[in-house]
């Protein structure tokens, strides 16, 4: 099976995590993280598992399993340990590197990386600014306006791996922008997995198509990410996922079959997203 395939590829993935209970053992977290743990289950789970909290509300006979594909699913603690990662500290330094327009002008890197595409003003750079929510100084431009980020820029993360916003493609893009990220995107031996941003209230466009025919074109693993979730009303939100996972079922070859419905508004799924690229990049020993 095409799902059983793409998992084995991931590489290792954490074990399941036990049901939700209290909590009751003290982990090591970031205070950030632990004033999470302390909310009331139900915001806990919206928070931190907001595709489990979607799945709660699907009625029984619409499509079940539809959006259980909870392939990766970490319980808190491996949650908890992962913020550690994203957190800036002396032994741990999380900065902005540099930025290029061509593929020859990146830095030459030996650690994993990971990139983030999608159309202009989706929230690549907002995301990316919620992941280092940790580390206040690195400066992430984000705005109103799309086609802002013009450049790749590379962010570096302690030892384990490095990040890169890419330029958004759609209105405004960079000139060079076919150039640039294709590629980056075919020739970059140190990148790891692509993350490729749909804004859940519009879904998938036929510019989200060009990009997705790209990445199964090049064989990248690639992984869908969901954004804006605190714009929808639950009702819509179930709808747009139900859809855009039917999509990845039938329409896809290299995405993870699992989305990461996410909001840098609300922070709501960004932690198990950290989770998630510790994981991948063999940063959670
Ligand atoms: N409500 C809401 N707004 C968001 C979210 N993420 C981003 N935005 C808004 O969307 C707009 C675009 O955000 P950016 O992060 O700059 O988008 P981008 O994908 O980096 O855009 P380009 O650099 O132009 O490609 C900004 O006004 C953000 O405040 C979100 O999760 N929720
Ligand atoms: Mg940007």
């Amino acid at each position: 099976m095409a799902a059983a395939r793409l998992s084995h590829r991931m590489g290792r993935l954490l074990e399941k995590a036990p049901a939700l209970g209290p909590w009751t053992r003290v982990y090591s977290t970031s205070p950030a993280f632990a004033e999470v743990l302390r909310l009331p289950q139900k915001q806990l789970t919206k928070v931190v598992y907001p595709l489990r909290e979607l799945g709660q509300h699907l009625a029984a006979d619409s499509g079940p399993g539809l959006i259980e594909q909870r392939l990766f699913d970490p319980s808190l603690e491996d949650i908890g340990r992962a913020e550690s990662i994203f957190e800036a500290t002396a032994r741990n330094r999380i900065e902005y590197l540099s930025s290029a327009v061509r593929l020859d002008h990146a830095p030459s890197l030996q650690q994993p990386e990971v990139c983030f595409i999608g159309r202009s003003n989706v929230g690549k750079s907002s995301l990316i600014k919620a992941l280092f929510s940790l580390a206040p100084d690195v400066e992430v431009r984000i705005s109103k306006k799309p086609g802002h980020t013009k450049k790749m820029n590379f962010f570096k993360v302690g030892k384990h791996f490095t990040l890169v916003d890419m330029p958004g493609y759609g209105y405004r893009a960079p000139e060079d922008f076919v150039d640039m990220v294709e590629t980056y995107l075919k020739e970059r031996n140190n990148l790891k997995r692509t993350f490729l941003l749909v804004d859940s209230v519009v879904g998938i466009t036929k510019l989200d198509n060009i990009a997705i025919e790209m990445c199964e074109e090049f064989a990248l693993p690639y992984v869908m990410i969901l954004t804006k979730i605190d714009k929808s009303s639950k009702g819509y939100l179930l709808k747009q996922v139900l859809q855009i996972q039917k999509f990845v079922n039938t329409q896809t070859q290299g995405c993870f079959p699992q989305l990461f419905p996410i909001s840098a508004v609300t922070n709501s799924g960004v932690h198990l997203l950290k989770c998630f690229i510790a994981d991948i990049t063999g940063s959670l020993k």
